[in-house]
């Protein structure tokens, strides 16, 4: 499988000079967005993946009953993910998805509110649509511009505040925080805003809906997660001569004595020799990869073991027949346990067996529901949902599945900045990489797929071939530009400087 011995050592290297070998661990977005950069750059590329598919948290199971492929919960993007689009252009999916220009907000009496970019140049261009939402009253869509004014101007943040305490000391009210802050951003951020970090807040407010008039629009997958991120990037990297192993299970790097890498030992004792690893398992993993000495030498790593996880709970239901407006393709519910619903069947044109409606609903940050069993999750968010639908109580629910991740995602709580690595380490070799790691973004695709770039970045560098991978954000409007100011640049990986052989040109 290799081209190299496993025990071929860096001097053999160098006198017969061989292409430099890298190991990524994690076939998930951040492991598959390095390895897609690496490609056509004469280098050896191995992924290992310790379960038996790609895709990491994105990916799809087999229903048992059905043999039909189920994504571990819906996943959406906005046109804000420069990278995630870069990635998907790069390897040929970009045509798998459908963009929404319009996100549709649906209240309580079943009005549904459509935010999307009008006449006016960003950052006004959501306002015509904002002050025609039904869901908030005249008074209280003009608090919450007042909030988002607050946002861009409040001088300073306090340490530690929550965005929900931020958000009072700005003049929110239960009813703005609950109806729109906590509708945008819970679901947006995977986190309560009684949890919520004030930069991250921003970030989405101000880069996702404000700078530029497209960066808030939707793209949702028109494929199961685990075709658009698992069989098909098998395919492409295997077509591009990257060795893909699944069920290979990395135990542990392996460092020459003088400290830099020399390859990872599997689960199964297994050696692999390595010029470069690159860590993209999630962050409660990573600190078991790295021997003790090494561990001491990657300045915060011991901090990331202070990251908590936040959960998603994704509930699939397949009715007999249409419980939501069959051309409805997602809804924003406000004020609801549910927080998006997603038509499959309209969607993906998914319909189940003799007709019928698929939905997809998601509930982020699903403390509440956590120590709930399956059949109550599913008896509430029936319950739910038809009070939003009534038809949902006389429609025969013919399948159901209820999937909570508890570790969906590294909670964005106040002060994460502070334990985020970057994707360089002081042990020559390795990077880190993953949604975890500092990229400034919360735990996104787009966060795991720049973390993946930055890495690439880093190995291109220490090759004396650097090469800029990680695209730019979208364009910042001209009077966006004067009312919010720049968007901050995010740190970037040194430049090399390693005794690497270099890349050919
Ligand atoms: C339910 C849910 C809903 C989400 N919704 C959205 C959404 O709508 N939009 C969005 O942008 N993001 C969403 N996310 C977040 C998004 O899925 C993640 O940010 C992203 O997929 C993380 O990618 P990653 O590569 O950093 O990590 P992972 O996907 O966790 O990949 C790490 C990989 O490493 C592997 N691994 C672990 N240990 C080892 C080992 N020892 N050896 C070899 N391999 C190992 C794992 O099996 C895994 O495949 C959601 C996440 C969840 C769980």
């Amino acid at each position: 499988m290799e081209a190299h011995s496993p025990d071929a050592s860096r001097d053999e290297a160098v006198r017969c000079p061989l292409p430099p070998r890298v190991v990524v661990v994690g076939g998930g977005l951040a492991g598959l967005a390095t390895a897609s950069a690496l490609v056509r750059r004469g280098l050896h590329i191995t992924l290992l993946e310790s379960r038996p598919r790609l895709g990491g948290r994105a990916s799809s199971f087999v229903d048992p009953t059905s043999g039909e492929p189920i994504d571990n919960c819906q996943h959406v993007s906005m046109a804000c993910c420069t990278n995630l689009a870069d990635f998907c252009r790069r390897v040929g999916t970009d045509g798998l998805f459908r963009r929404v220009p319009a996100v549709d907000f649906l209240d309580e009496s079943g009005r549904i509110s459509r935010l999307r970019a009008g006449r006016l140049p960003a950052p006004l261009h959501l306002t015509e649509s904002f002050l025609a939402a039904r869901y908030l009253t005249f008074t209280e869509r003009l608090r919450v511009g007042w909030g988002m004014a607050c946002l861009r101007f409040s001088a300073g943040d306090r340490p530690g505040e929550s965005f929900e305490a931020w958000l009072r000391r700005h003049g929110q009210t239960d009813r703005t925080i609950d109806r729109f802050w906590g509708t945008v951003l819970v679901s947006a951020l995977n986190e309560r805003l009684d949890r919520m970090d004030v930069g991250h807040a921003r970030k989405v407010i101000l880069d996702g809906f404000l700078r530029n008039r497209t960066g808030y629009q939707m793209e949702i997958p028109t494929v199961p997660l685990g075709e658009l991120y698992g069989v098909r990037l098998q395919q492409w990297l295997e077509a591009e001569g990257v060795t893909i192993r699944l069920k290979s299970g990395v135990k542990a790097i392996e460092l020459e004595d003088e400290g830099a890498i020399s390859g990872v030992r599997l689960r199964s004792g297994e050696r692999i020799a390595a010029d470069f690893v690159v860590l993209t398992v999630p962050y409660d993993r990573v600190r078991s990869l790295i021997p003790d000495a090494a561990a001491a030498a990657i300045p915060g790593l011991d901090r990331v073991v202070e990251m908590e996880s936040s959960p998603i709970t994704g509930v699939h239901f397949w009715f007999d027949r249409p419980v939501c407006p069959p051309e409805m393709e997602h809804a924003v519910t406000v004020g609801r346990l549910i927080q998006w619903v997603f038509n499959h069947s309209a969607i993906q044109g998914r319909e189940p067996e003799g007709g019928g409606q698929y939905l997809q609903l998601v509930i982020s940050a699903s403390y509440d529901l956590l120590p709930l069993d399956k059949t109550s999750i599913r008896d509430r968010v029936l319950e739910d949902l038809s009070s939003i639908w009534p038809s949902a109580r006389e429609a025969t629910l013919r399948r159901w599945w209820v999937v909570t991740e508890h570790g969906a995602t590294f909670s964005v709580r106040p002060g994460i900045e502070a334990l985020r690595p970057p994707q360089r380490t002081p042990i020559d070799g390795l990077y880190l990489a993953g949604d975890w790691t500092d990229t400034g973004w919360p735990a996104t695709m787009e966060g795991a797929v720049r973390s993946g770039y930055r890495a690439a970045e880093g190995i291109l560098a220490d090759l004396g071939s650097p090469r800029r991978l990680v695209r730019p954000e979208l364009p910042t409007a001209p009077l966006a530009r004067l009312l919010l100011g720049s968007p901050k640049a995010p740190a970037r990986p040194s430049a090399g400087g390693r005794s690497r052989s270099p890349l050919p040109r």
